[in-house]
């Protein structure tokens, strides 16, 4: 007999499927500590869980018998991956249920930040009779910024565009084709800071996109924009929304998510009036909770069973034998791969990953996956090496192959090659015997770089000073140089730095790198 443990209130209805079944028994809990779950979970072979049981390390240290956890929902970020993956627990989720309920959330706080619902509605049953306070603006003729645009963010632009708004989107993996398709242009993050009156996101939260709204993109904004935030708390600078409403850029905004949830009873959004908030409701809606309870539980049945599942999150094991082979590689093959994917701009469209050496005679599928799981893992919540391929294919991103028997000067080659519509860009990596990960290309330049912590990738002009001026820069700005390489083909022609830092260049003083003269771009990354 399986015993499932169901928290955090999901649906009766989504899991009449697992009380039905013969060989399941079912404990219903809310509400529990850490310490609460790590008592108890031994018991258990699956959980289920919504955003707000934190899934941690601890817990499945404790849950010898747990095959597998649940997530009625999208977002994964509150159970640790790494963890379940490293003791073999599936992690799932149920992508598609809650799509709608959360996509007409952020249309009802759109309206209700347009027209002040709440506020009026506080007024009028405090006794007050106010009619001129409230004027709205329309949604018509109005510009919307969307920031991601996966199912929600799409299907958010379907219904501004019955609205008659003009949408903008910037999603890295929104082709042009499929932007005409929804009748969206597509516009970059400060383009759309600078040109919509209505700002709302639909991203995971990740390095990438914490703090994708801060000072910098308010200070782009038209006076009078509103933004909404049914994501994920942290995708828009919390501090700085306050700020940018007391200096009148921001007319109202409404949040569905915070850096921090529940917000302590101090949070500057609860007693301020142009900012509505509401206690991460998006995906509650009767249908939703039914859907991705279902979605769920047959899932989880699934994996209980040992039958064949859909939408793992983390990874099943290699076999043994292939594991033995490709296991030294999988690290740099996924940091050759975030690399790539960190530096590349613009819809990937396709991604050639090159073999040459010691590497083209074996099955490298799993190491394929590691690549590519590194190149998505920067745009998208949840890629492990059992869906990078399969969400690669459904985002139209063509993957090839290449193998060749032997490099020049290499005994094992790695090869990632990324393009875009516009750019094509490689970075090659090998494993020295005694040194370990190195990357040894990048683009047409020759390196030899530990692929590890912080890293700037600046190109630029071969003049004499610009590297003491950036050395200057980030050392007045305290951030110390760990390690620099340059590399350049030809004297006075283009060339990169790489540096590496003790700690990430706050992103101010990537403003002012890029300011610098003859120099042309600048990356940050993390490995
Ligand atoms: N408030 C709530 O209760 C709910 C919140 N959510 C959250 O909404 C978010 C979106 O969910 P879905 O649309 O289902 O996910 P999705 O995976 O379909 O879409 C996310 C999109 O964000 C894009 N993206 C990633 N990094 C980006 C970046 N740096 N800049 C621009 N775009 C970027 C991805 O390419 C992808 O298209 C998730 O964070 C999810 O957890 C989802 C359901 C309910
Ligand atoms: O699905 C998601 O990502 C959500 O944020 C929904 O969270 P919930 O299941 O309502 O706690």
């Amino acid at each position: 007999m399986y015993k499932v443990l169901v928290m955090d209130g999901i649906s009766d209805l989504g899991i009449q499927l697992l009380n039905d079944a013969a060989d399941v028994t079912v404990d219903k809990k809310a509400g529990l500590s850490e310490d609460e779950l790590v008592a108890i979970i031994a018991d258990y072979d699956a959980m289920m869980v919504r955003s707000q049981t934190k899934v941690t390390e601890r817990i499945m240290a404790a849950a010898p018998k747990l095959k597998v956890v649940g997530r009625a929902g999208v977002g994964v970020d509150n159970i640790n991956l790494e963890a379940a993956t490293q003791r073999g627990i599936v992690v799932i989720n149920a992508p598609d249920g809650n799509t709608i309920a959360t996509c007409e959330l952020t249309f009802a706080m759109m309206m209700a930040v347009a027209r002040s619902i709440p506020q009026a509605y506080k007024k009028t049953v405090e006794g007050e009779w106010d009619r001129k306070t409230f004027v709205g603006v329309e949604l018509r003729n109005k510009v919307l910024g969307i920031l991601g645009m996966g199912r929600i963010g799409s299907e958010v632009a379907r219904r501004a565009k019955v609205f008659g708004m003009e949408v903008i989107g910037y999603d890295p993996f929104l082709t042009e084709e499929r932007a005409e398709k929804l009748g969206v242009k597509l516009g970059t993050v400060n383009e759309i800071a600078a040109q919509a009156d209505f700002i709302t996101v639909h991203t995971p939260l990740t390095n990438e996109t914490r703090h994708i709204i801060a000072r910098p993109q308010f200070e782009l904004m038209r006076k009078g924009v509103r933004i909404i935030n049914c994501a994920r708390g942290g995708i828009i600078d919390e501090l700085a929304l306050v700020e940018a409403i007391e200096s009148g850029i921001v007319a109202g905004a409404a949040f569905d998510v915070y850096e921090q949830e529940p917000p302590q009873a101090n949070h500057p959004f609860l007693n301020n009036p142009k900012i509505i908030v509401t206690p991460h409701l998006g995906a509650s809606t009767v249908e939703a909770q039914e859907n991705v309870a279902i979605d769920v539980s047959e899932e989880v049945l699934h994996i209980l069973r040992d039958e064949p599942f859909k939408n793992a999150v983390n990874m099943p094991p290699v076999p043994a034998t292939v594991l033995n082979q490709l296991q030294p590689y999988f690290s740099l093959g996924e940091k050759l791969g975030q690399f790539i994917g960190q530096t590349t701009e613009g819809a990937v469209k396709e991604i050639v990953v090159s073999y040459a050496g010691d590497l083209a005679d074996v099955d490298t599928t799993p190491l394929t996956r590691y690549i590519v799981r590194g190149i998505l893992s920067n745009q998208l919540e949840g890629v492990n090496i059992v869906n990078a391929m399969h969400l690669a294919k459904s985002r139209g991103v063509n993957v090839v192959i290449q193998k060749s028997a032997a490099s020049k000067t290499f005994t094992n080659l790695l090869s990632v090659t990324l393009k875009t519509k516009n750019e094509e860009h490689i970075v090659a990596g090998t494993l020295l015997s005694g040194y370990g990960e190195r990357i040894v290309q990048i683009d047409q330049y020759p390196v030899d770089i530990a692929p590890n912590g912080n890293l700037l990738l600046i190109s630029h002009n071969d003049k004499p000073g610009i590297i003491g001026r950036v050395g200057t820069l980030l050392g007045s700005n305290d951030v110390n140089i760990a390690t620099m390489q340059v590399g350049r083909k030809v004297i006075g022609g283009s060339a990169i730095m790489v540096l590496t830092t003790d700690k990430q260049t706050p992103k101010e003083v990537l403003g002012q790198l890029v300011q610098l003269p003859d120099l042309t771009h600048v990356s940050e990354l993390s490995l």
